[in-house]
């Protein structure tokens, strides 16, 4: 097993001023290699550039391991952070288990990465930021200072947010379309996976299983990638959305998740149970139709409850008091869910990672029980998970952060992305209603590669 590294060592300096808010666009293509980007419904936005600290892992201690090094990272800082959303925090992922970055398209994605931008722009609902971070030999504050200077005259030569003309859809780069795709797996394999599951889990071997399946699509021109950020941010106002670029190469992984796997402010822990699907219908009244339907389904509900419960009894050993909400429905511009909102109060102070830890993988994208479903899934799935369906987000100095399980996500590179998208098969699933839900799941990344550019788009 690999032992996190920082490939520098503290101290950490990080200098923060305000700016006016640069159009989007004009600033994720600013800020150089690696780029992150972060939002979240109640977060402020991040866009990061360049990596003033890198800390990996990998193996079954990999939380730990970023825990330690992010504490190490953290230890001795001067910090001017002007506003407490541009404090310096670390932005990344998990692999969804040991060994799951193997094969392709993970190649550059290490088992655990996460990144203190060296530039970052953040914006809150208290305006815009600018950050310069350093760490080790670079942490220089005169230098650090000297840096945001010439970064602010960089930022206020870009177009900005209130252009009308910087910020319309309609300048934007057109999707890029598919020349070419490929599924991992058959309509024939899913059918026998799916139908292996059923019959184990009626055998009493296993209670649930999540089985996903990948999309490779050849693009028909480069993949736009501010662009794709743009029109996710717009259509799925409500989601986790993501971006990390590797260290090497010229990928990206990303996506719009409606599932927050934790965050923890203080002692104060939200967290959603999300599993149960339907569709969106042509009409309001068919929406509220299909919402009802999904409320009272029992298939759903018990595919639901499984996640719930499951997420309540991780809390209990960290928690002096849980209370779930209501069971309810969740809609998205593509489909619908069964949602829980769960919220916890700590017994003790603790870090974020320990909750990451404990709650991953939910039965939501794993399955029950754990061991027996992981095993299942290794088994069964024909390509590696990578980062899909795995923890991403941020970590601050305090232990505080905020994850997401990054599904509706994809890797690309400019003229390729491999889609991922899984469903929760339980003693009554249907393999074709199963393979429809799928496609359903591939819906928000596939719908921002195919349509108005050269390309054309995926038969069902
Ligand atoms: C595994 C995925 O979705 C999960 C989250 C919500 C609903 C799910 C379901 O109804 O099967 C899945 O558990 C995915 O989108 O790839």
């Amino acid at each position: 097993m690999k032992r996190a590294r920082s490939r520098s060592s503290p101290p950490l300096v990080s200098r923060t001023t305000a700016v006016d808010e640069p159009a989007f666009a004009a600033a994720f293509d600013a800020l150089p290699s690696p780029r992150t980007t972060w939002s979240a419904p109640d977060d402020a936005l991040v866009l990061g550039g360049g990596a003033a600290a890198t800390l990996t892992a990998a193996g079954g201690d990999r939380f730990g391991s970023i825990r330690e090094a992010a504490a190490e990272l953290f230890e001795s800082g001067d910090v001017h952070a002007g506003t407490e959303a541009a404090r310096p925090r670390v932005f990344g992922g998990f692999a969804f288990h040991e060994g799951a970055c193997d094969g392709e398209p993970w190649g550059p994605f290490p088992e655990a990465r996460f990144v203190l931008p060296r530039v970052q722009l953040t914006v809150a609902d208290n305006g815009a930021w600018l950050t310069v971070n350093a760490v080790g030999d670079d942490a220089d504050v005169s230098a650090v200072e000297d840096r945001l200077a010439r970064e602010v005259d960089r930022f206020a030569a870009l177009d900005r947010s209130d252009d009308a003309a910087a910020a319309s859809a309609a300048s934007r780069p057109p999707r890029p379309g598919i020349r070419e795709s490929r599924r991992t797996t058959s309509r024939e394999a899913w059918r026998d996976s799916v139908g292996a599951a059923v019959d184990r889990i009626r055998a009493g071997d296993l209670r649930k299983v999540v089985l996903a399946q990948a999309l490779e699509a050849d693009l028909a021109a480069d993949f736009p990638r501010a662009a794709t950020l743009e029109r996710l941010a717009e259509k799925y106002p409500d989601c986790h959305r993501y971006w990390f670029e590797p260290d090497a190469g010229d990928s990206a992984f990303f996506g719009a998740t409606p599932e927050r796997l934790v965050s923890l402010r203080g002692r104060t822990v939200e967290t959603d149970a999300l599993a149960g699907t339907t569709g969106r219908g042509e009409t309001p009244n068919e929406d509220e139709w299909l919402a009802r339907e999904l409320l009272d389904d029992e298939k759903n509900v018990h595919e639901h409850e499984l996640v719930a419960e499951t997420v309540r009894d991780q809390l209990e050993p960290f928690a002096a008091s849980i209370a779930a909400g209501e069971r309810r429905v969740r809609r998205l511009a593509t489909v619908q869910h069964l949602h829980t909102p769960i919220t916890a109060e700590l017994d003790a102070d603790r870090h974020v990672l320990e909750l990451v830890e404990a709650l991953h993988p939910t039965p939501a994208v794993g399955g029950l029980p754990p061991d027996r479903a992981l095993a299942t899934i290794r088994e069964t799935e024909p390509f590696d998970r990578g980062w899909y369906a795995a923890p991403v987000g941020w970590i601050d100095a305090a232990g505080n952060g905020a994850f997401a399980v990054a599904i509706r996500s994809a890797v690309a590179s400019p003229r390729r992305a491999t889609l991922f998208a899984g469903v929760g098969v339980v003693s009554d699933s249907d393999p074709d209603r199963e393979w429809d839900e799928v496609q359903l799941k591939y819906r928000p990344i596939l719908d921002e590669l195919e349509g108005d550019g050269a390309g054309g788009s995926l038969d069902q």
